[in-house]
């Protein structure tokens, strides 16, 4: 359960006490989530989500989020809008942890993608991009070819423990990615994790876009391969072209893709392919003391990798 830091009543009515939002009815942790403390928040004032960030959070990098969701909501995305206290401030400290009051989004997320689901992700994800056009902080990604660098030797030990011949896969796939990596297409700030467990759907409409907490500067394509890994791939790990082809079919419809984007899918999607294999197979082998958190599977992403290193034109992405 991702509740690392309790709560209690007095020091939570202290906390309301800074806000315009009432006084507290209902206050429950969230089990969802994984990398900080979530609660959800009923007060005469509304819903909320109440989030204490913990270690992996790097308190500098706060503002950056946090303005990225003010700006989209305020731009009409469904985005979590921070609540600003009565001294304008959206970030605050509770029991010892940087904290922040978010609007509560309705919608569930979906176990059971379907292309629909996927075209919806498409079009949205687009009109996120076009919108954080025009927020102008940047934050470079640190999950990219250095950061995949250090995760690989800081899991290279471990690496056959979980799949024989992995470590040897991860250091070629490496040397691959860092010759051929696309350096010139379009930039700009991305979500970087918009896996299923962060989109609400309404139906078939898109509700809410959360846990912005892995966002940062980067190519606009690379966001597309992340959803391609995350949402067009079944339990059995078997790809789903025609999710893939909606996915990107809607994204253009919004934000036409260049024909370079379009060429840079298939080493774009190995790259998010192995991302999400190092950050999990480095949490498989870390797992963190006392947390209720199951680790992720890695060799999800190895089969996926697999996929995308077998794919021979971009074909199998766009119609
Ligand atoms: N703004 C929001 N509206 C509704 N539910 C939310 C919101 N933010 C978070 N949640 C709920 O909290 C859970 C964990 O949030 P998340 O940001 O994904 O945490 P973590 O960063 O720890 O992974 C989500 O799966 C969702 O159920
Ligand atoms: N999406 C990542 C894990 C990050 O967890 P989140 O709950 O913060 O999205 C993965 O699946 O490996």
């Amino acid at each position: 359960m991702a509740v690392y830091t309790q709560v209690d009543d007095h020091t939570l009515s202290a906390f309301l006490d800074m806000y315009d939002v009432g006084t507290a009815t209902s206050f429950k942790g969230i089990a969802e989530g994984v990398e900080n403390s979530n609660y959800l928040l009923e007060t005469t004032g509304g819903q909320f989500i109440l989030t204490l960030y913990e270690k992996r959070a790097n308190p500098a990098d706060l503002p950056y989020f946090l303005d990225m969701m003010e700006h989209l909501a305020a731009d009409g995305m469904p985005a979590p809008l921070p609540i600003r206290d009565k001294t304008g401030a959206s970030l605050q400290t509770l029991s010892g942890r940087p904290a922040c009051l978010i609007s509560f989004l309705r919608g569930v997320s979906v176990n059971h993608m379907t292309d629909a689901h996927c075209a919806a992700l498409g079009e949205t994800l687009a009109e996120m991009h076009n919108s954080l056009q025009s927020y102008t902080q940047t934050r470079p990604n640190d999950l990219s070819l250095k950061g995949w660098q250090k995760l690989a030797s800081d899991t290279q030990n471990g690496a056959d423990s979980v799949e024989a011949g992995l470590k040897t896969i991860i250091f070629n796939e490496l040397e691959y990615l860092a010759s051929n990596w696309p350096s010139n297409l379009p930039s700009g700030n991305i979500h970087a994790d918009l896996f299923p467990d962060n989109v609400l759907f309404t139906g078939t409409k898109i509700t809410g876009l959360i846990d912005f907490y892995f966002g940062c500067t980067d190519m606009l394509a690379y966001d597309i391969a992340v959803c391609i890994n995350a949402w067009c791939f079944d339990a059995d790990h078997t790809f789903q072209a025609t999710r893939a082809k909606r996915l990107t079919e809607m994204y253009d419809s919004v934000r036409r893709l260049s024909a370079a984007e379009i060429d840079a899918l298939p080493i774009l999607c190995r790259g998010a392919a192995l991302r999400f294999l190092l950050t999990r197979l480095y949490d498989w082998l870390n797992p963190v003391k006392g947390a209720v958190v199951r680790p992720k599977d890695p060799l999800d992403y190895l089969k996926r990798l697999q996929f995308h290193q077998s794919v021979k034109d971009t074909a199998s992405y766009v119609v």
